[in-house]
C-alpha cells in the first residue's frame, strides 16, 4: 500500500496525529530489562504494543539501534509492527544524504532490508541524491526542511534570492520533487511560524513535526499553524516524553497513558 494511503487511513481510523518516536536508550531502560541481549527489542515492542491503537505512525531512529549493534533488533521490531499492527506506517528516521550511487544502497537498506514505509532524507545534496528514494513511488520520502534544533537556523534561515533556504526547499519539493505524491517535509514544533509558512507553500503535504514533549514545542501553536482543512496533515512526533514516562516494570502502561494524554492534547486543537 502507498505510504500516503496508509497514513491517511491511520489518521482517520485511529483518530490520531501522534507519531511515537522509538529512540531506545538502554541507559534509561527499567532495571528488569538491563543487561538482556534483546533489551532494545523487548523495550520497543512493549511500547509499540501499548500504543499502536493511539498513533498514526511509528518512527524508529536508526542511530539508537546502530550505536548498540542492534540493527537485527530494528529489523525484528519493524517486522513485529507489520505483523501485529498491520496498517501502522513505519517511518525510518535515518536522515540520509549522499551521492546517487550510495543513496541507492541506503534506499535498499531502508525499504528492502528494514521494510520501512517511509524514510527521512536530508535534501541538501540536491535532487540526484534523493532520486533513489523517489524511485520507490509507494514509499514516503520525508525531507528535512526546517528542523527543530536551535542550530537549524544557521543554514535553513539563509536568504537565497528573496526566500529563506527552508522556504526554497518546501517550494522545490512541493512543485518539482513530489511527482509521485510520496513526499513529506520535516518542520520542528519549536518553530510554529515556519510550520505555517511551509503549510502555505505546500498545500496539504504531510508534515512530520518533531519537537513537542522533551523539546518543549507548543501543541496548540503547532496545530493552528499546520493542520489542514480536514484537521489532519501532521505526524506529530514525541519520543522521550512517551518512552520514559515510567521507570519501572509498568513502563509500557506509563507510556500508554502519556500517549493518550498527548493524542488528546493534539485532538483538542484539531
Ligand atoms: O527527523 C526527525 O525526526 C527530527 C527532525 C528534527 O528537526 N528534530 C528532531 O528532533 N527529530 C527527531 O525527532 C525525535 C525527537 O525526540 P524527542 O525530543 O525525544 O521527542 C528524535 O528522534 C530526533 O532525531
Amino acid at each position: 500500500m502507498h505510504f500516503m494511503t496508509a497514513l491517511g487511513a491511520a489518521w482517520q481510523q485511529r483518530n490520531s496525529l501522534l507519531c511515537v518516536g522509538l529512540d531506545p536508550d538502554p541507559a534509561k531502560f527499567p532495571a528488569h530489562l538491563q543487561g538482556r541481549p534483546d533489551a532494545i527489542l523487548a523495550f520497543c515492542s512493549a511500547i509499540v504494543d501499548a500504543t499502536a491503537d493511539l498513533v498514526c505512525c511509528f518512527k524508529p531512529q536508526i542511530a539508537y539501534f546502530a550505536a548498540h549493534r542492534a540493527e537485527d533488533q530494528l529489523e525484528a521490531l519493524i517486522e513485529h509492527i507489520h505483523a501485529r499492527h498491520p496498517g501502522t506506517p513505519v517511518v525510518l528516521d535515518a536522515k540520509r544524504g549522499d551521492i546517487g550511487s550510495t543513496a541507492e544502497q541506503y534506499a535498499v537498506e531502508a525499504f528492502e532490508r528494514y521494510k520501512a514505509d517511509a524514510i527521512t532524507v536530508n535534501p541538501y545534496m540536491g535532487r540526484d541524491s534523493v532520486d533513489p528514494y523517489l524511485a520507490y513511488p509507494d514509499k514516503g520520502v520525508i525531507l528535512l526542511c526546517r528542523t527543530s534544533n536551535p542550530g537549524g537556523s544557521d543554514l535553513q534561515f539563509l536568504d537565497v534570492g528573496g526566500l529563506k533556504l527552508y522556504e526554497h526547499v518546501a517550494r522545490l519539493v512541493a512543485q518539482d520533487w513530489n511527482a509521485s505524491g510520496n513526499c513529506g517535509l520535516v518542520v520542528g514544533a519549536t518553530f510554529p511560524a515556519e510550520i505555517a509558512r511551509v503549510r502555505e507553500l505546500t498545500g496539504d503535504m504531510p508534515l512530520l513535526v518533531p519537537g513537542i514533549g522533551a523539546q518543549g514545542g507548543d501543541v496548540a501553536a503547532t496545530l493552528a499553524a499546520g493542520r489542514t482543512a480536514a484537521g489532519t496533515g501532521l505526524m506529530i512526533n514525541s519520543s522521550r516524553a512517551i518512552l520514559y514516562a515510567g521507570k519501572g516494570e509498568d513502563f509500557a502502561d506509563a507510556a500508554r497513558q502519556a500517549a493518550i494524554d498527548t493524542r488528546d492534547a493534539i485532538n483538542a486543537h484539531r
